[in-house]
Parts: C-alpha cells; structure tokens; sequence
C-alpha cells in the first residue's frame, strides 16, 4: 500500500518540494510498514511559506466577510462529500479505526468550515459614544500570519480547528502537522484553495519540531497556536513571549471523571469507555482519572470489564467492523507498556487488559486498573493511551479536592442523577471544560480548551474569533482639539 501525497508541502496553492529536506517516513500503524515518505522542511521552504502567507494576507484580509465564509462554506461541502477518502487517509495517518474517522476527522474539520464561515460575515466592531459628540468606533481586525502545530491524534481536525476561525477573520496560516501524521493536513490545504481560498491563505509544511521552533521565532509571524504536550507548549509560548505573539495553547491533560453512587451505571460505564478508549485512548481531554463512589465501585468495575470483553473489536483499522485500533507508533505503544508496568509496580490492581496482542500492529489492550491512589504514577502522568484508572472516594468533598489536585485542568466530568449536585460539581471543578452526565463531546458551537498546566485560550465556537483578531479603537473627535498652550 503507498499513499505517497504528490509532494511534502503546499504553499501558495500549489505541491512543492525540496528534496534536500530530510526523509520522514510515515508508518501505518496496523502493519509497521512505510506508506509514504515525506521531506522536512528546508530554510529555503520555510522562507517561501512565510513570504507566500504574508504577502496573501492583506488582499484575504480586505474582501468581505461574506466572500470570506462563502469560500469557507464550500470547503466544508467539499470535505463532507470527500468524507470516505479523507476517513481512509486519516486512517492510514493515525490507525484510528474507520469507525471513528468516518465520523469523527473530516466531518469535525467541515463542521468547523462551515461554523467559522457562517460567522465570517458577522464580525463587528462597536460604536461608542461620548461627551460633546464625540465617539469611539472600534474594528475588528486580523492579527497577520498565524503558524498553527499540531499534534498526531486528529490530524484533520486540528488543522481545520486552526484553519477555520484564522481564516474567517482575515488571517493566513502555515499549519505544521505533526511529524507521525503528515499527510491530512495536505488534503485540508488542497481543498481550500480549490474551494477558493487565494494562493498563499493556507499553506503546510512539514518537519520535526524545529520547523515548527524556526516559524515561530520569525518577525513576520503574529500568532501561533499549538496543539500538543504541556513541555511543548511551555517552550512554543516562551518563544513566541519572545516577540509578544498571540498564543493558543491546547495542551496535555489528566482528566477526572467522577461517579457518584446515584448515578446511571450503564451510562456511567459508556462515558467512562468514551473517555479511556476511543481513538484508543489518545485523546487529550481523555477521563483517565476515574473517581468512582464506594457504594457503586464493584458494579462499575464489573459491568465495565463485561462491556469490554464482550465490545471491543481489535483488528484492521480499515475494516468498518473494529472499533478499536493500535497506537500511533511503536514508541507511544512502548511508552504506554511503560506505564502499565509502572501501574502493576506500585500496587495498582489489573482489572482488564494490559497486554499487547499476539498480532502485527501496534496494538495494546485496553486497560483497567482499580485501588489507584492519587499519588501513584499512572494518576498523576497523562499517559496517551488505553489506561483507565479507578480510584475510589466517600465524599463529595473529597472527590473534588482530588479530582482539582492536578497541574492539568483540560476537562472534567460528573456521572449523577442529582441536578443541584451536578451544577455544584461543574462549578468547583478547575477545568476548561466540563460535562454532565457524558464525556469528550466537543461540538464546534462550544468552546473547547484548557485551564492551568492544560492550555490558554480556547478553540471552537465565538469565543475563538477573540484568539485571531484584535480590536482597534479609533476615537473621533468631533469639536475643536483643546491643547494647553
Ligand atoms: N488540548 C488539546 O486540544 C489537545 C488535542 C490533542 C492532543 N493534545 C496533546 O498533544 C500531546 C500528544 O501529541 P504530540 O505527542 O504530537 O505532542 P508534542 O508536544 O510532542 O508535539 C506537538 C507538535 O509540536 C511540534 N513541536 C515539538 N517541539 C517543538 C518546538 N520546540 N517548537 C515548535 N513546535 C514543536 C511537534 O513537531 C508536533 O507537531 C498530548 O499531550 C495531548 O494531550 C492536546
């Protein structure tokens, strides 16, 4: 199988290449085998992105917001009609099953078009009135070049997340996806220039995370937004502290889910599977922490444990049967066997799992583990991957104050049939973003981010205009200027 793109980069609405960047190999991660290659940017295609992004902007920036959305709008049909090859693509990218991928990548990066586009045609400025007459107006303006990094769990979605709402407010962009995943990102450059998108508004490089260190660090450069892990985003904010640049971060979590006694099993069990194992566990906002109430404790862990052995289908990602696919990369597998071991070590009980199959790919079972404490390792560390772990608690109280005792703060959720409960939760948590009752749904009209160690600003939904576009003030005078000599 060879899924080769017809070349590395897309910059001023066409394939470049530079051969003398580096190989970077792309493995499809249910057979080890190299399905593409792909070059690491060279200084020479770095300078043409950033020169193409910035001389596209201003003329981007000057057409209306509704001709903006329109374009926008279309990528998103595009997208959504492209949905089964974009779906196999990703698959290919990641080994997240098709299952998923068909619902969960192109159509989130179209929703995210198609949501941005609408509000494309909708961004204002105010008008304030003062004494005398005079007023202030204000315009909302673009910021310049965004640089958006991503990281490998969702590849389509992140570009499109980024692409999105930069675009709609007069920005341009050069994403850099993430080295294990480079080739969607292509695809979503592909399809916006063909929806219309100018040359040069959209533009994708690829390379390690010294591509990503060497667009951040450019003058020419306003913002940039990464999706990644928490050391990743303190050195990416530092340097882009260096030139006063607008940052979004969407970092790494360790996320509580917490189960009181009243709370619906069956549905407690199917948001805490959603929050440990889908895309097999790597996701950011992922429930990894899961605070179960002692009445109920045995219950859960016994119907979650049937639910598993009974519901997981592990095998070919691209069979729309499985529902279950192998990590990323042997070395994310190695990293979470790590993990597992650690888990056993320190005294943590094996529910469910921990093994890695007899099979190619880089599968590892999904895994529970029950008699966590808090300061064990694998409920204290993200560990990316299929490992849920349970520990028990008594009271609300004391299930708060251990799910907030964490650097993160990317979600949070509460399981209960107790409304003012419920509410009383959510509020205490220090978390971005919350749930009652589910988990890990991020529609494109809510805002999706994190708080403390976990991120800084937000994606998704108004709020995210904010993040690529400023407010100028202009005052008006409308009397004679009043100077003191
Ligand atoms: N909050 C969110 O929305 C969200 C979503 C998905 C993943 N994540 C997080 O991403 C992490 C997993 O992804 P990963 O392993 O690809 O993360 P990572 O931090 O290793 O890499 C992320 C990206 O940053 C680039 N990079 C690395 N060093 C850089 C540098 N010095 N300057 C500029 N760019 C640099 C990488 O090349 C990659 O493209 C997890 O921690 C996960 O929680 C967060």
């Amino acid at each position: 199988m060879q899924i080769q793109p017809t070349a590395s980069h897309f910059i001023n609405g066409a394939y470049v290449e530079d051969t003398a960047g580096h190989f970077i190999d792309v493995v499809y991660p249910y057979t080890g085998e190299v399905v593409a290659k792909v070059h690491s940017a060279t200084p020479a295609i770095i300078e043409q992105a950033i020169a193409a992004a910035k001389a596209a902007q201003a003329d981007w920036a000057a057409r209306s917001g509704v001709e903006r959305g329109r374009i926008l709008r279309r990528a998103a049909d595009i997208m959504r009609d492209r949905n089964h090859d974009l779906s196999v693509l990703e698959t290919y990218d990641t080994g997240k099953p098709y299952q998923e991928t068909s619902v969960a990548d192109a159509t989130s990066g179209a929703d995210a078009f198609e949501y941005f586009g609408g509000l494309a045609g909708a961004l204002t400025g105010e008008h304030i009135p003062l004494a005398g007459g005079d007023f202030v107006y204000t315009r909302r303006e673009a910021l310049g070049l965004c640089v958006g990094i991503g990281a490998w769990n969702y590849p389509t979605q992140i570009a499109s997340w980024k692409g999105a709402p930069a675009l709609a407010c007069g920005n341009t962009m050069i994403f850099k996806p993430s080295e294990t995943t480079p080739l969607c990102a292509l695809k979503v450059a592909e399809i916006l220039y063909e929806a219309g998108a100018p040359a040069g508004v959209y533009n994708v490089v690829q390379g390690l995370g010294n591509v990503g260190a060497s667009l951040i660090t450019d003058p020419r450069v306003a913002k940039v937004s990464l999706t990644g892990s928490v050391p990743t985003g303190k050195k990416v904010y530092a340097s882009a502290a260096e030139g006063l640049r607008h940052v979004t971060m969407e970092l790494g979590g360790k996320s509580p889910i917490i189960i009181f006694d009243d709370a619906d099993l069956e549905n407690a069990v199917s948001g805490a599977v959603l929050g440990n194992f889908y895309s097999t566990g790597q996701v950011c906002s992922n429930g990894t922490r899961v605070f179960v109430q002692k009445g109920i404790k045995e219950a859960f862990l016994n119907r979650m444990s049937e639910r598993l052995a009974s519901g997981v289908n592990m095998g070919d990602p691209q069979d729309p049967d499985t529902n279950f696919g192998p990590m990323v990369s042997e070395n994310q597998r190695s990293i979470v066997q790590g993990y597992i071991e650690k888990g056993k070590a320190e005294g943590a009980r094996l529910v469910h799992g921990g093994g890695t199959p007899e099979k190619e790919g880089f599968f590892i079972e999904p895994t529970v583990f029950a008699d966590v404490t808090d300061d064990m390792t694998i409920a204290r560390e993200e560990i990316f991957g299929p490992v849920l772990s349970v520990l028990d608690f008594d009271t609300e109280e004391e299930a708060i104050r251990r799910a907030n005792d964490t650097e993160f703060g990317l979600a949070a959720s509460v399981f209960t049939n107790d409304l003012t409960r419920a509410h009383r939760v959510s509020a205490a948590f220090e978390a971005g973003t919350c749930y009652i009752n589910t988990h890990n749904l991020a529609p494109v009209e809510a805002p999706f981010g994190g708080s403390k160690m976990s991120g800084v600003g937000r994606e998704n939904s108004k709020l995210a205009i904010n993040h690529y576009s400023e407010m100028k003030t202009v005052y008006v005078s409308m009397n004679d200027v009043e100077a003191p000599f």
